[in-house]
């Protein structure tokens, strides 16, 4: 059989090299970031958040959410997903989850260096899930900073297989997957997380958001992450973003902005499971594990 660049075409796409991509950002960035997933949402002086958006006593440096690393992915998107062997409606994708890796605080500035590849592409029959890995380092460093893998789910694109034996691809082990204070988001929410750089209209335009099939904007996944994640370093890591090591979360449903979010937690040795719900349908939303550095002897 002869295909066209035009079909889907998992050899094809598998086989593309995806060029490097640069990203740079500064301290706004930073503390812009830190407000749209809502720090001191509640508490203007919040001891745990203020740091994430101001020198608060006289610190060099703001301090750099670890779940920032999610938006170093925003540049690899140069050509949107324009490859290959690759076809489906932009209209119909949903981000399904997000893996990070933290190697090393990251800094409040930086102009960093993205090596992009495909890490997986799967034929679910009714979608395809594709799977995009990140890796960023500084500019002029060999050292690798974190590592993202993000994976978007396809709404209609599935099929292009053999369904008694559906395409599966992954390059990565299989183990990398997968109550408290409430956080609720602004009616607002998504209108300001977009200004990190995902301008997506399906978070603010009303008619796109009808196009895929929703009632009205969706929070971007990326912006429920981080209010998850921000509950978990103030409940578990004492205020301390540097213990995040490793973030693993599914978008199990979406959240429409001003909905409250409610993350729930268990820790397991050094793994903090979590799963947060949206209070006013009781249902859940996110679901993952961070696995941390330590404990502070004070908890
Ligand atoms: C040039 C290079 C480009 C690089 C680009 C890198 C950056 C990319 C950035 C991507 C950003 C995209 C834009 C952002 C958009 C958003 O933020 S959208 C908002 C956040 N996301 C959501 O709100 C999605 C919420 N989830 C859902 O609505 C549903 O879970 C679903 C995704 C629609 C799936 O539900 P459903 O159709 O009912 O699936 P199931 O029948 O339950 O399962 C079918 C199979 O799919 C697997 N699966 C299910 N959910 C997910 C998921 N979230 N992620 C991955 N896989 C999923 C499930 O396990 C089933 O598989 P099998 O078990 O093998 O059958």
């Amino acid at each position: 059989m002869t295909t066209s660049d035009s079909e889907f075409n998992p050899d094809l796409l598998l086989a593309h090299k995806l060029p490097e991509t640069h990203y740079t950002y500064n301290e706004r960035d930073v503390a812009i970031y830190a407000l749209g997933v809502g720090a001191c949402n509640q508490d203007a002086v919040d001891s745990d958040e203020l740091k994430f958006v101001y020198h608060e006593n006289g610190q060099e440096q703001i301090q750099v959410l670890p779940t920032f690393a999610s938006l170093l992915t925003l540049g690899s998107l140069s050509n949107g997903l324009d490859l290959p062997g690759f076809k489906y409606d932009p209209s119909l994708l949903l981000h399904g989850q997000q893996y990070i890796e933290i190697y090393r605080p990251l800094p409040s500035k930086a102009s960093l260096i993205n090596k992009v590849s495909l890490a997986g592409l799967q034929d679910k029959g009714k979608a395809a899930i594709l799977e995009i890995e990140t890796r960023s380092y500084e500019q002029g460093s060999d050292e690798l900073l974190c590592m993202n893998r993000t994976t978007v789910f396809l709404r209609g694109a599935g099929g292009f297989s053999n369904s008694s034996k559906p395409f599966s691809y992954k390059n990565y082990p299989s183990n990398q997957g997968l109550a408290v204070k409430i956080p609720q988001t602004q009616p607002s929410a998504a209108l300001l997380y977009r200004l990190s750089g995902d301008y997506n209209p399906l978070h603010s335009d009303p008619n796109v958001a009808k196009l895929a099939g929703f009632p009205r904007p969706i929070l971007h996944g990326l912006c429920t992450l981080g209010f998850a994640i921000k509950a978990i370093i103030k409940c578990i890591c004492k205020g301390d973003p540097s213990a995040v090591k490793t973030i693993s979360g599914r978008f199990l449903a979406t959240v429409f902005p001003g909905e409250t979010l409610i993350t729930e937690m268990w820790l397991q040795g050094l793994r903090v499971i979590y799963q947060t719900k949206v209070k006013e349908r009781n249902k859940a939303v996110l679901s993952g594990y961070v696995d941390i550095r330590g404990l502070s002897s004070s908890l």
